[in-house]
């Protein structure tokens, strides 16, 4: 394999369970697209001929940002209901008049592949400026299965186009699409029907639900978790966003692998999230947006020892940040994470949250997915507002 060495670099490792794992002057060494050596740079394994190297200057770097929670490929935009909502109307209430998701909804079934593909690269293609090497991609604009399955061939589409890491997930209970009103219980069962055949297309990597008063009763989460495990999928759940659903502990029950947004979540959702090992993804942007005021249970996390992510839940109705710099920020400014906290939660957290082991950490072993960024201490990921510091990215041994 390849040899590609990059020195006169300060890494932040995130090596041990606490700390930023900071090594000044130091080197990392790829074979390929695994990370073969870490350190100091004075303690460079001696006789290498790396194939390439490069000097940073001094650079910091992490590991590449993964964004766990997107929903990246949808049609039109949703700026009309910010106005709205600015002027007074409850995202449940337009969502009750069959706005919000709904309108996302048939904007992205009147759109062909091309056109979602074109308008979702730019946004891969932000994230990734931003220091994001590895993305998750939920469906769930679609509500029927032609339409989720095109949402889901273009998240992998945009994988191969960017060198990003792809995850897709297909969210096929997002909301009750308007032919099935008054019949939530048929769609329930029409969507796991179309399981089995998004499966065997290679499009679906775990299986999500939106569990709420607006969406779907933990009753029909159920059946639809039920369904994918017979499968061998993993689960994740919208749980917990804008009311107490008890989601956290019935995803919990299906060994979820993380359950996301959690301002509801109860001391039993807690515990039953710490029993199973599901990862607490919090996602500041969409309580930004939403000038939510209850804040998810984060010292009841941390007491706990629920691992916390953070994603920036890109979507065009709650959330249309193509920032995770800027997540990291509200996350300390809103949720009072420490900025150790927030870059955990973009880096080591998250690749547990979807079930990926081998990246997260600048350590021998892990994937060589780096990201590099203009600034002198790691804090400053969190700190900074507006200022895109990341230089550039290494994507699997490879410079972007
Ligand atoms: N909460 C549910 N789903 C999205 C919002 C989707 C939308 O409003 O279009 C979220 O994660 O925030
Ligand atoms: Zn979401």
């Amino acid at each position: 394999m390849a040899l590609t060495l990059w020195r006169d670099a300060r890494l932040v490792t995130l090596a041990g369970d606490t700390g930023w794992g900071l090594i000044e002057h130091g080197a990392l060494l790829a074979d390929g697209d695994t990370i073969a050596w870490a350190g100091p740079e004075a303690e460079l394994p001696a006789g290498l001929a790396p194939e390439a190297e490069h000097r940073l200057g001094g650079a910091l770097v992490t590991p590449g940002l993964i964004d766990g929670h997107t929903h990246l490929v949808y049609g039109g935009d949703r700026a009309r209901e910010f106005e709205l909502r600015l002027q007074g109307a409850s995202y449940e209430d337009i969502a009750r008049a069959g706005g919000g998701i709904r309108s996302t909804v048939a904007a992205t079934r009147a759109a062909d592949e091309p056109a979602l593909f074109a308008a979702a690269l730019p946004r891969a293609r932000a994230l990734a400026a931003d220091g994001v090497t590895t993305l998750e991609i939920k469906s769930g604009y679609g509500l029927e299965l032609e339409a989720e399955a095109r949402c889901l061939r273009v998240a992998r589409r945009l994988g191969a186009e960017t060198g990003l890491t792809v995850r897709t997930s297909f969210l096929g209970l997002h909301a009750l699409p308007p032919e099935h009103e008054g019949r939530a219980d048929d769609y329930v069962t029409a969507a796991i029907g179309w399981l089995p055949a998004l499966h065997a297309q290679g499009l679906v990597d775990a299986v999500d639900a939106f569990c709420e008063t607006i969406a779907f009763t933990p009753a029909q989460v159920e059946r639809f978790f039920a369904a994918a495990r017979t499968l061998g999928l993993p689960v994740k759940l919208h749980a917990e966003q804008l009311s107490d659903q008890g989601g956290a502990a019935l995803a919990a029950r299906h060994g979820a692998l993380s359950c996301d947004h959690l301002e509801w979540l109860s001391p039993a959702g807690v515990r039953a999230m710490a029993a199973a090992g599901s990862v607490a993804m919090l996602l500041p942007g969409a309580f930004y947006c939403l000038r939510e005021t209850k804040l998810p249970p984060l010292a009841a996390l941390r007491e706990a020892g629920v691992p916390v992510a953070l994603a920036t839940d890109h979507n065009p109705g709650t959330s249309p940040i193509l920032s995770p710099t800027l997540v990291m920020n509200q996350a300390c400014t809103l949720f009072r994470m420490t900025p150790e906290e927030a870059l955990r939660g973009f880096t080591v957290n998250a690749a547990r949250a979807l079930g990926l082991a081998e990246r997260g950490r600048l350590v021998a072993g892990q994937r060589a997915d780096l990201a590099v960024w203009d600034l002198g201490h790691p804090a400053e990921l969190a700190y900074w507002i507006g200022r895109a510091p990341c230089r550039g990215t290494v994507l699997g041994g490879i410079a972007r």
